[in-house]
């Protein structure tokens, strides 16, 4: 077996199994928490609000078994009353959960109100996507009432995620670094969401290096708009979180209703498996290679120039630096994305299809893989991206009601 020959040492195979990540520190899981970002950026984000969240309320999210407050409290709930020398009266709790948080629970229900009485609601981190089955009425994220919220929650794994296992496989920062979870309930004004206009947007050393759809289907009529999407988030990122975002890798998930011209940023993403790289592959953006910045493009970045693997990658990139450009990814007509029966629908463990052939290739496939791969790092190798089909029909443009 040449193929395995030449690789000097077998181990070297080995992080071909595992995405090349940086080490992902608390502190970029700490930026991405939403309160966090959305104070700095509150003019381009969904009309939100935010509310700090105690340890009882915590704790009753976490409990095992779904305890809902009655919707109509017979008696106006009074923190002191409900108490006895030794602590929580334990009938009244287990009758109104929310008598151990009633100062939440009623922030809860004047801010539902405050944005007009239906609500999208998240953690730091997650909506609980995962859940909507639960909301029988709606089958979505919708919620009119403090129990809507608490019903999901309480029913979602994502949510679980974010109160369990926030820093998971995360390296240490340095001991000035707070690492403390504030934990917040974020409520967003609720609005008619058209899936078509939401896109997922992915920076390395801060750069836009690609933008997907966030919605697994075929919309024909953003084909046509392909630059005009592109221009548009290229310009938002530049002028709002290009110079301003701590960390100089993330994604971003924005809003871009029609005429197109106007961002609104829903989410900020860290840099991690944990975050579903949509219609890309996580190993195509951390080894995509990318001309240098170039001179009169706006850069308000203080960073170097992204480095390459070797010098004799930067010097005939020539004219071709000039029309480089982040990719925009949609669903093409007949994508198995589009039809994607086989994969779960919340995925953020994906592989390039390279990788999953030469597995089912058994050893040698993986070896020759190997040997690739590490040319491809190396600039040795051309990658190919498979380009898509534009096809450019022109389609109806749905209306939104943001
Ligand atoms: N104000 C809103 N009204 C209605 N739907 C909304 C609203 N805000 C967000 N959504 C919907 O909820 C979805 C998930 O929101 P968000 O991106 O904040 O969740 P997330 O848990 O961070 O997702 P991911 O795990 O993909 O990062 C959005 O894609 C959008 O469809
Ligand atoms: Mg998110």
């Amino acid at each position: 077996m040449p193929a395995f020959e030449s690789i000097e040492d077998p181990e070297e195979v080995r992080p071909l199994m595992r995405l090349p990540f940086p080490p992902v520190q608390k502190s970029q899981i700490l930026h991405c928490s939403y309160d966090y970002w959305h104070q700095k950026y509150r003019s381009s984000t969904l009309k939100s609000r935010i509310i700090p969240l105690s340890a009882p309320f915590l704790s009753y999210l976490r409990e095992d078994g779904i305890v809902l407050p009655p919707e109509t409290q017979a008696t106006n709930s009074n923190y002191e009353d409900n108490t006895t020398s030794e602590g929580w009266d334990d009938d009244s709790q287990d009758s109104d959960p929310s008598l151990r948080f009633s100062e939440i629970h009623q922030q809860i229900k004047d801010t539902i109100t405050e944005l007009g009485g239906l609500v999208a609601p998240k953690l730091n981190w997650s909506a609980p996507k995962d859940a909507t089955w639960i909301n029988m009425k709606k089958n979505s994220m919708e919620c009119a009432t403090a129990n809507d919220i608490y019903l999901l929650f309480k029913s979602s794994d994502f949510i679980n995620h974010d109160l369990e296992h926030a820093f998971d496989d995360c390296a240490e920062d340095g001991p000035q670094q707070p690492q403390h979870i504030n934990y917040v309930l974020v409520l967003r004004k609720w609005f008619k969401v058209n899936p078509s206009c939401e896109f997922r947007c992915f920076v390395r050393g801060r750069r836009l290096i690609g933008i997907c759809q966030r919605d697994l289907n075929h919309f024909e009529f953003l084909f046509p708009l392909r630059d005009q999407i592109r221009d548009t988030i290229q310009r938002y990122f530049d002028g709002t979180l290009k110079g301003t975002f701590p960390d100089e890798n993330f994604a971003f998930d924005i809003y871009l209703p029609e005429p197109y011209d106007q961002v609104r940023l829903v989410d900020i993403n860290p840099w991690a498996p944990r975050t579903d790289p949509l219609l890309f592959s996580w190993l195509e953006l951390l080894t995509m290679r990318l001309p240098p910045p170039l001179l009169g493009i706006p850069d308000s970045s203080p960073d170097p120039p992204l480095q390459f693997s070797s010098d004799e990658d930067t010097q005939d990139e020539g004219v071709e630096e000039l029309e480089w450009k982040p990719e925009v990814r949609l669903v093409n007509k007949d994508d198995p994305e589009a039809y994607s029966f086989a994969s779960p629908q919340y995925s953020a463990h994906k592989l390039p299809k390279d990788v999953v052939d030469a597995s089912l290739g058994g050893e040698s496939s993986m070896m020759d893989f190997a040997r690739n791969w590490e040319k491809m790092v190396n600039g040795q190798l051309d990658m190919q991206h498979a380009s898509d089909d534009e096809g450019s029909v022109e389609g109806n443009i749905p209306t939104t009601d943001i």
